[in-house]
């Protein structure tokens, strides 16, 4: 039976883009192809999880059924194209949840996502999303790598040094106001000190 590498599944709102503020559970897939510098994220450890493990593990938390709303399920990492599959997507969809997924376009999602997120750092294969979320940090001019989307998000980078923090924001929102297909996503987890 197939076993996904899962660093970690909690229950949490979307923090970033879009859906921002919406309850949504997420499974952090391990792993990664890119070693960005930035990259706020730990994603080495991991348990190796069953498709039956997982949707186990999901019921930790209020589901679609329980409240009768189509929660999001956010596919995350680490980068889950690597592992994520049209099975478990299904499954979630099964189950009622709503699929989003968090990528850095390099690989090809999974088939009925209902919301794909693309935040490239090199040319990506991917060519189309939902949201595209181009991490600002101040130095580079933001890049679209030509992909098409219905929304463009600049992200601010999170340095960890809050003076620098500063600077970038005040910089990502001169950028958009200056070049208004963009609009500013801010990591509001963060913010309010949720996972
Ligand atoms: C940890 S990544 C995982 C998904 C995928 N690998 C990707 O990069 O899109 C989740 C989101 O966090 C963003 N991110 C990572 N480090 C960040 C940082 N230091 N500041 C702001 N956003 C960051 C990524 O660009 C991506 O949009
Ligand atoms: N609350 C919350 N929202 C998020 N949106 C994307 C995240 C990610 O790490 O992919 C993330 C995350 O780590 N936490
Ligand atoms: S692609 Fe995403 S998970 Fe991978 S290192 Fe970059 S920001 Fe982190
Ligand atoms: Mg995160």
């Amino acid at each position: 039976m197939k076993e996904y590498r899962i660093n970690e599944i909690f229950y949490s709102l979307q923090g970033e883009g879009r859906n921002t503020g919406q309850a949504a559970v997420f499974i952090r897939f391990s792993g990664c192809n890119l070693h960005c510098t930035f990259c706020d994220t730990d994603f080495t450890e991991y348990t190796l999880m069953t498709l039956d493990d997982i949707m186990r593990q999901l019921e930790d938390f209020p589901t679609p059924q329980s409240t009768g709303v189509a929660i999001w399920c956010i596919l995350t990492g680490g980068e889950p194209s690597l592992q994520a599959d049209d099975q478990l997507v299904e499954l979630l969809h099964q189950r009622g949840y709503r699929v989003a997924m968090e990528s850095n376009g390099t690989h090809r999602p999974p088939n009925g996502l209902d919301w794909l997120t693309v935040s490239p750092k090199i040319q990506p294969t991917v060519n189309q999303c939902d949201e595209l979320k181009v991490i600002f940090d101040g130095k580079q001019l933001p890049n679209d790598f030509g992909i098409k989307a219905h929304y463009y998000y600049l992200q601010p980078c999170d340095t960890g040094n809050s003076k620098l923090n500063q600077r970038i924001m005040h910089q990502c929102i001169e950028y958009i106001k200056q070049h208004p297909k963009w609009q500013l996503s801010l990591q509001t987890h963060k913010m309010v000190g949720i996972a």
